[in-house]
């Protein structure tokens, strides 16, 4: 997870380990105000991305819609091939061995990096889903190449190889490509073009039909890195417990919040913030989803969640969990106590006379 509150100038970075995935969940907030919605809907690729929608009183006494537009623009990263800028709500991938640079527009930036090692990303097979669906190669962005021409020094190149970081100085901007070609090459994408898979009657399906990308290993069903999403959807499965179910995984979890709630976790667990479920450690919904689910019963109605974005990142591979991590002030010391209070809802079998069962 990384916070950043200064751009880096003057200052490139460059991965000679492995892959980086940035997901940016937070910048500086900046409130915009449109009257006219067809305006707004020029400027928003979605309506994920209004994070306030309200009605206001006018002078005149009637009321009108004000949306607020917070763009929550996270990070610029500069790059050999050009420039990419992700806001919260998109990812970035910045593969092995490019050297870039991290801006922030618009002020402090949080979110979470995931770093592969020995593979690339790339999309899931689609298998019985067939052509379309998922993430669709089309809405990958790659960036246009862009250069610095100005002399530059005292440049400095930080180098991340073997887990240690060596650097360089040197007199002239690393982005310094005119021109490019070629598929080994940055890229962003938008999460709100992802289209879902859902059971549409019964059962919950796993979560690994919401991979955005994969990191794969050469053992099938398990990878380096899944990369998976719970973007807004609907929830229509019948006779289903619909929220993720208990259950322990091979693989281990690393989840975080990008905006709105998480339908597991009706308290608890806040947009920037984050869990991790180790491998074949029990879990689940907290015991207010539960509750709230089996009081909503059998014949609950489809139900749309919205305004909500969570991710995961699952990896066949235990992660460690790092001292800064484990003594931070911020770790949540009683999650366990989300799963306190639950109960059972079974009645006692019914004793049918002679059925003998
Ligand atoms: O644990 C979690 O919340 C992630 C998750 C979601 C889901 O719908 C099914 C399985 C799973 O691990
Ligand atoms: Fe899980």
């Amino acid at each position: 997870m990384y916070t950043a509150n200064k751009s880096m100038d003057s200052r490139a970075f460059c991965n000679a380990d492995g892959d980086f995935l940035f997901v940016p969940q937070k910048g500086n907030p900046r409130t915009c105000r449109f009257l006219r919605k067809g305006f707004v809907k020029l400027l928003l690729p979605s309506r994920e991305h209004l994070v306030h929608d309200r009605v206001r009183p006018t002078r005149s006494g009637s009321s009108r819609t004000v949306l607020l537009w917070k763009p929550l623009r996270g990070l610029r990263i500069i790059t050999e091939c050009g420039r990419l800028q992700i806001s919260p709500g998109e990812v970035a991938v910045v593969p092995q061995g490019f050297r870039f640079a991290i801006r922030l527009p618009d002020g402090p930036s949080r979110g979470y990096v995931a770093e592969i090692f020995g593979t690339h990303f790339q999309l899931p097979d689609l298998g019985p889903i067939g052509a379309n669906g998922l993430a669709a190669p089309r809405d990958f962005l790659v960036p246009a190449a862009w250069f610095e021409h100005s002399p530059r020094q005292n440049y400095t190149i930080v180098q991340k190889y073997g887990g240690e970081l060596f650097t360089a100085k040197q007199d002239f901007s690393p982005f310094n490509v005119v021109a490019w070609h070629g598929n080994y090459v940055p890229y962003k994408y938008d999460l709100s073009k992802f289209c879902p898979f859902n059971t549409v009657l019964v059962d919950h399906g796993d979560p690994s039909i919401n991979t955005v990308l994969t990191a794969p290993t050469d053992k099938p069903g398990v990878a380096l890195l899944d990369f998976v999403i719970f973007p807004p959807r609907w929830l229509v499965a019948e006779h289903t417990f619909r929220p993720p179910y208990y259950h322990r995984n091979c693989m281990s979890e690393f989840m975080g919040l990008i905006y709105g709630g998480y339908e597991a976790k009706a308290e608890g667990f806040l947009p920037g913030g984050a869990s991790l479920h180790s491998c074949m450690t029990p879990h689940g919904p907290d015991t207010k989803t539960y509750e709230a689910t089996i009081a909503r019963g059998e014949d609950a109605a489809p139900y749309k969640l919205s305004g909500t974005m969570a991710f995961m990142f699952e990896s066949y591979l235990i992660p460690r969990v790092c001292v800064w991590a484990l003594e931070s002030p911020f770790l949540d010391h009683d999650y366990y106590q989300c799963w306190i209070g639950l109960k059972s809802h079974f009645g006692e079998p019914h004793s049918s006379k002679g059925s003998g069962t």
